[in-house]
């Protein structure tokens, strides 16, 4: 459905997406998480040919470029704020893109817009034109859906009604490429995750790999965790600072004992953690800021 290749995105003369690859086939709900400007709205706004870039970019197959938009024929979206007119009604709105009555009628109730799709937009409240921004996203049965932050200022009931919409057109092969800083949100529809900082990919993963991450962490805590730290860095050794200690992978626990061991450096704790989603992606931001902190200082 879409290929993303080795794509890498400048504005002026910053390295802003830096050699990004991943895929998202039909039915997938892929989210794409990460901390604030790492680059996700960026990979979004590529996809629909809206940036210049290195790589290749294809959906069903045909490749997209800044100035080839013909393949994007079947992929909605909606990226920072809807497209929206504020003197035309919602359904006019909708009319504007819709191919087929049936469908964005069938959508207009699915979405609950019923009771106000035929008044302007202009007095539509943050998350009523949130709604209409998806309806238009979701118009005419598109192949791939990118949504930046979906669930922005909706409602509780509104967002349930999305997060079953989204799986509903998934299950019928839809693809969803989805940005969302409500992980939790985002857990419970997605497949595949992809975790994005400083412009590169971390981490593309089906969520039950990912998931089991979470089982195979622990929590270590010596008398001397500044010694620690300058020993498992010399060791080359995976981990992560806590506010009381450090993660440490569980294949690592037995190397870590035997070295702390041979310093003389005790034991306060070393005990299993089962971490959640979002400790999971802390975890792995962390990570890599210890891994750029010993670059800048090798
Ligand atoms: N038009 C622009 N000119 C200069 N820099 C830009 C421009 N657009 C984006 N950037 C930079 O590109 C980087 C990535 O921005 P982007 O909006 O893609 O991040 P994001 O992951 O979507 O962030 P957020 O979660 O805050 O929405 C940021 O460092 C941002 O400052």
């Amino acid at each position: 459905m879409l290929t993303v290749k080795q794509i890498d995105v400048y504005i002026g003369r910053k390295q802003i997406i830096k050699q990004v690859s991943f895929q998202v086939k039909p039915g997938e709900i892929v989210g794409l998480v990460g901390p604030n400007g790492a680059g996700k709205t960026t990979i979004m706004k590529t996809i629909l040919g809206l940036t210049k870039f290195n790589g290749k970019i294809t959906v069903n197959q045909q490749a997209i470029t800044e100035n080839h938009h013909a393949p994007l024929a079947k992929v909605g979206a909606l990226i920072e704020h809807p497209a929206i007119y504020p003197f035309l009604t919602g359904l006019q709105n909708l009319q504007l893109y819709s191919q087929d009555p049936t469908d964005m009628r069938q959508l207009v109730t699915l979405l609950q817009m019923d009771a106000y799709i035929n008044t302007k937009a202009k007095g539509y409240s943050l998350g009523m034109k949130q709604k209409l921004g998806i309806a238009i996203a979701l118009l005419n049965q598109p192949d791939l859906v990118i949504l930046d932050e979906p669930m922005n200022g909706l409602d509780v009931e509104a967002t349930i009604s999305i997060r079953k919409i989204i799986k509903q057109y998934a299950e019928r092969g839809t693809a969803f490429l989805i940005s969302s800083h409500v992980l939790s949100e985002l857990q419970k529809v997605m497949t595949q995750v992809i975790l994005i900082n400083h412009g590169s990919m971390i981490v593309n993963q089906n969520v039950a790999a990912f998931n089991q991450r979470a089982q195979k962490q622990y929590q270590l805590n010596t008398v001397a965790n500044a010694a620690t730290t300058k020993l498992l860095q010399a060791h080359q050794l995976t981990f992560s600072k806590t506010k009381t200690g450090f993660l440490v992978p569980r294949e690592e626990i037995f190397a870590i004992q035997d070295l702390l061991a041979a310093q003389q450096i005790h034991l306060k704790m070393l005990a299993p953690v089962q971490l959640n989603f979002e400790q999971i992606i802390v975890d792995l931001l962390e990570r890599q800021r210890g891994r750029e902190h010993e670059k800048t200082l090798s």
